[in-house]
C-alpha cells in the first residue's frame, strides 16, 4: 500500500505544469526562460512563434512556452492556451507608453475560457532602468487588485542579473496543490 502511494506521489510530483511567458516585444521573456535554464544572460532577436523549455525548481516540472510579443503575433497568443497552469506576464517596466496595451492584453487574456484556471505572475523587469516604474505602481496601474477569480502575484526582477525571478519561481511552485 505504502509503494503504491509513492509511485502515486512520485507520478504526481513529476507531472508536468504548462506555462506560458507572454508580455508586448522587448519586455525581456525569452531572456528570463533562458535564465530559468542555464542561470546565464543569452543574446536573444525577436521571437517569431515561440521557445519551449522545461524547467524544473525543487522536483516541480515546468513546461515553459515563451511566445514572441510583436503586435502581429499577439492574435494567436490564444492557441497555446489550452490546459496552462500559470501564465507569466513580463512587463518592461520602463516602457511606460505602452503599459496600457499590456493591460489590455492581461485583462483579454482573463477572460478567455482556456485561461480560467490560470495563475498569474507578474513581472517587472528591467528593474536596473534609471527612471523604470516599481511593481507597485505597475500593480496600480494594472489594477491587478481587482483581479479575483485569478490567483496573482507581482514580482520586481531584472532578468540580466537574474535578480527576482527565483522568487517568482518560488511563488509559483508554493500555488501547485493549492487549487
Ligand atoms: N536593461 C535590461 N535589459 C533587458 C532585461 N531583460 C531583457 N533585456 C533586454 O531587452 C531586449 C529584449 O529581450 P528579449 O528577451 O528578446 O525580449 P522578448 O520579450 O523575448 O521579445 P519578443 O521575442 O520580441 O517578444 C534584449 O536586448 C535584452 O537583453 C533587463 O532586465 N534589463
Ligand atoms: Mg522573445
Amino acid at each position: 500500500m505504502g509503494l503504491i502511494f509513492a509511485k502515486l506521489w512520485s507520478l504526481f510530483c513529476n507531472q508536468e505544469h504548462k506555462v506560458i511567458i507572454v508580455g508586448l516585444d522587448n519586455a525581456g521573456k525569452t531572456t528570463i526562460l533562458y535564465q530559468f535554464l542555464m542561470n546565464e544572460v543569452v543574446h536573444t532577436s525577436p521571437t517569431i512563434g515561440s521557445n519551449v523549455e522545461e524547467i524544473v525548481v525543487k522536483n516541480t516540472h515546468f513546461l515553459m512556452w515563451d511566445i514572441g510579443g510583436q503586435e502581429s503575433l499577439r492574435s494567436s497568443w490564444n492557441t497555446y492556451y489550452s490546459n496552462t497552469e500559470f501564465i507569466i506576464l513580463v512587463v518592461d517596466s520602463i516602457d511606460r507608453e505602452r503599459l496600457s496595451i499590456t493591460k489590455e492584453e492581461l485583462y483579454r487574456m482573463l477572460a478567455h475560457e482556456d485561461l480560467r484556471k490560470a495563475a498569474v505572475l507578474i513581472f517587472a523587469n528591467k528593474q536596473d532602468m534609471k527612471g523604470c516604474m516599481t511593481a507597485a505602481e505597475i500593480s496600480t496601474y494594472l489594477t491587478l487588485s481587482s483581479i479575483k477569480d485569478h490567483p496573482w502575484h507581482i514580482q520586481s526582477c531584472c532578468a540580466l542579473t537574474g535578480e527576482g525571478l527565483c522568487q517568482g519561481l518560488e511563488w509559483m511552485t508554493s500555488r501547485i496543490g493549492v487549487r
